[in-house]
């Protein structure tokens, strides 16, 4: 069951085209992540599907709600995570999940959101004394206190340390077991590769790709490399001409294979053929960053540095 549906939405900001005809659709119980280097138009598109923003062209549909015409009916439906420090310093955890369960006839237990998301302790803890990671799980407490059918997830474990992110990314399986549909928004490939079902890689307001994570670094050549060097001389003619090699670089004596299928078997073979002394022979999987940068031609560290 289709339960977002975006179909041909661009938005402008004056002379910035923040969406460019933009069509995608997130199914019921998924996990879907919108990727993409800073600008690339991810939080202006959750906003237009959030009802904050109303686009310029196109159709979006949540549970067949018009977010742009019926923000309350949206608003039952729909739990988006506030940005970081969004909320005043002197105002209680407890106060804020009360605040927020206020504007839902059918809210969830706050005490037992609380707790589900590690809080209890904190209930009458001001905003300005949370940790990057309680700040976070508060926020993330906020989108779901409406119990919402569908969560809209923005940068959420910006700041965190591996521990914290680690924590964040469970609750979040936590809460698609549930059955909650949750949009994902991020600029880490780690985080999508490991939580999402699909994935949307957004670039100057288009999408480039979209995919499993899997499928986007399969589709990026084959997803495997072997880093080797020789003792002598390499025929490396001979090495791409194998059926699995896609390519073959190298620089400073080391040679890089590039390929699908069984690799490593298939250069190995070939080094025993061509009778060369191997000092040094390793098997890399490629990740979503080098997917990343083969659609955009930029690292993840441009990316975040942009
Ligand atoms: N209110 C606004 N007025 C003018 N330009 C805007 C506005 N909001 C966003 N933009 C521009 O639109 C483009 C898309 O921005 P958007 O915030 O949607 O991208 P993003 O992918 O979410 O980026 P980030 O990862 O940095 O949050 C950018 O070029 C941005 O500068």
């Amino acid at each position: 069951m289709t339960v977002i549906e975006i179909a041909g939405v661009s938005k402008r900001y004056g002379a910035t085209v923040a969406a460019d005809d933009v069509s995608l659709t997130v199914e019921k119980g998924e996990i879907f992540g919108l990727l993409g280097p800073n600008g690339a138009g991810k939080t202006t598109l959750v906003e237009c599907v959030a009802g904050l923003r109303r686009p310029d062209e196109g159709r979006i549909r949540v549970h067949g709600i018009d977010p742009a015409r019926e923000r309350a009916r949206l608003r039952q439906v729909l739990g988006v995570q506030l940005q970081d420090g969004m909320l005043p310093d002197k105002l209680r955890v407890g106060e804020a999940v009360a605040l927020y369960r206020s504007f839902y006839r059918d809210g969830a237990d706050t005490g037992r959101l609380l707790a589900d998301l590690g809080l209890a302790d904190k209930v009458d803890a001001p905003f300005e004394h949370l940790s990057g990671g309680q700040a976070q799980r508060l926020s993330i407490a906020l989108a779901l206190v409406g119990r919402p059918k569908v969560a809209v997830l923005d940068e959420l474990s910006t700041g965190l340390d591996p521990q914290g992110r680690r924590q964040i990314w469970e609750l979040v399986e936590r809460i698609r077991d549930t059955g909650v549909t949750v949009l994902l928004v991020s600029h880490f490939l780690d985080e999508v590769h490991r939580l999402c079902d699909r994935v949307a890689v957004l670039d100057r307001g288009r999408i480039i790709a979209l995919d499993t994570p899997d499928g986007l670094v399969a589709a990026e050549g084959g997803g495997q490399r072997v880093r080797l060097r020789v003792a002598g001389a390499l025929d490396r003619d001979a090495l791409a001409a194998l059926p699995e090699v896609t390519a073959v670089t190298g620089e400073d004596g080391e040679t890089v294979v590039a390929g699908t299928g069984n690799l490593m078997h298939a250069v190995n073979t070939e080094l025993v053929r061509q009778g060369v002394t191997v000092t040094e022979l390793r098997l890399e999987q490629a990740t979503l960053d080098d997917a990343f940068l083969a659609l955009t031609g930029r690292t993840t560290q441009e990316n975040s540095d942009d």
